[in-house]
């Protein structure tokens, strides 16, 4: 984009930045980026990698557009989202490109065949927290470069202000508010295939996993507010937590859903991998010295995050769970299809579930 060019789209950068920021949930604010900056670049396709805590790619949005003529010859914009929440076989080239980008902390490019991507770092706290990808076969105008920046940087700043009103203040972690607000996008992912493009445009469909969504609630935790205090309480669902969310891949999702209980969204592609990953949590947390208390133990019900079901009624039939292994004795995973299989439940009829 030459200077000219640079300054008539200047008024539909400044009322895409106005509405960018009128958003208020953190996920349609970073398709909203690749839905700004994709046009003022003249490319088709944009990404948004995040980072983990590690600096490793967990997370990408892609953003695609095309133009479809229809049988009446009239053309139209088509416009297509895709979030692909476990990062696993990335093309090379971009793990590449990313780890450069994080190593330099500036926008770094690399050729590929006639074309070369282009990543720009994406900061958060300071840090790098991610990455705004993008391919074509010319070098960024130092005009395009400035526009880029500052849409960047005005995005940070907006999605860190977001973002903590999506996060619980003790933990860290997304609280409840997030878990409902970011339901309807998550579960029309999870019924999607996972896949990812290619530099030279080809599409490969990943292994599509399967997603089992828990229910996690501290045995006891009344006493040890009781006993020690809500400040010691405190502290020990802080740790909790951390182990919690260091026992899961980076690729899960783990919510504060309520005062000592938490939701998490997991990938599997198995039943039996599924309660692996949740009895290692339950695990984790048994054989952690907790200072004051002699043991601390987790109860989890968990269900399959059917695709086809109301996500809030997956969250029931966990919830169900978890008070089964409660009533068990606590310190236990139930599963609810189990709990079907082995008569312990009734299948709850579509529809039919008390929601909470
Ligand atoms: N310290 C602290 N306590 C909290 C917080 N949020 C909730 N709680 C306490 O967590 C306790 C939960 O108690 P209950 O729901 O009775 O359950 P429980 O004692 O864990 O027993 P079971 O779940 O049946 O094993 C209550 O005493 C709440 O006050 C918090 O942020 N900090």
């Amino acid at each position: 984009m030459d200077n000219d060019t640079g300054q008539t789209r200047l008024p539909s950068l400044l009322s895409k930045l106005g509405k960018l920021t009128a958003i208020r949930d953190t996920e349609l604010l970073e398709q909203s980026l690749l839905k700004t900056l994709g046009p003022q670049l003249g490319v088709l396709n944009t990404s948004l990698y995040r980072t983990d805590e590690d600096f490793a790619l967990a997370r990408v949005i892609h953003y695609h557009r095309s133009k479809e003529v229809d049988a009446a010859g009239v053309s139209r914009i088509v416009e297509r989202i895709e979030e692909v929440l476990n990062v696993q076989d990335l093309p090379p080239e971009i793990g590449a490109l990313t780890e450069n980008v994080r190593l330099l902390s500036r926008p770094c490019t690399r050729r590929l065949g006639s074309e070369m991507a282009i990543a720009y770092p994406l900061f958060g706290d300071g840090e790098i927290c991610g990455y705004f990808v993008f391919q074509r076969d010319h070098e960024v105008s130092p005009t395009e470069d400035t526009i880029i920046r500052g849409v960047l940087e005005v995005f940070s700043n907006y999605y860190a202000l977001l973002d903590v009103s999506m996060r619980d203040r003790l933990t860290g972690l997304f609280n409840r508010q997030a878990l409902e607000n970011s339901f309807d996008r998550l579960w029309t992912a999870l019924g999607r295939p996972i896949s990812y493009s290619e530099p030279g445009g080809a599409r490969h469909a990943a292994p599509t996993n399967r997603y089992w969504l828990a229910v996690i609630d501290i045995d006891h935790f009344k006493q040890i507010n009781d006993v020690h205090g809500h400040i010691v309480g405190d502290e020990i669902l802080l740790l909790a937590a951390r182990l919690m969310c260091h026992t899961f891949r980076s690729s899960d999702l783990l919510y504060r859903y309520g005062g000592e209980e938490f939701v998490a969204i997991v990938s599997a592609d198995s039943d039996e991998v599924a309660r692996s990953i949740f009895e290692r949590v339950r695990q984790t947390i048994e054989a952690h010295a907790f200072p004051r208390v002699e043991r601390l133990t987790i109860s989890i019900g968990y269900c399959r995050a059917n695709p086809d079901f109301l996500p809030q009624e997956v969250l029931a039939r966990a919830d169900r769970s978890l008070y089964e292994a409660k009533r068990q004795g606590r310190n236990r995973v139930c599963e609810y299809e189990e709990l079907v299989r082995t008569g312990v439940f009734k299948e709850i009829a579509y529809g039919d579930s008390e929601l909470f």
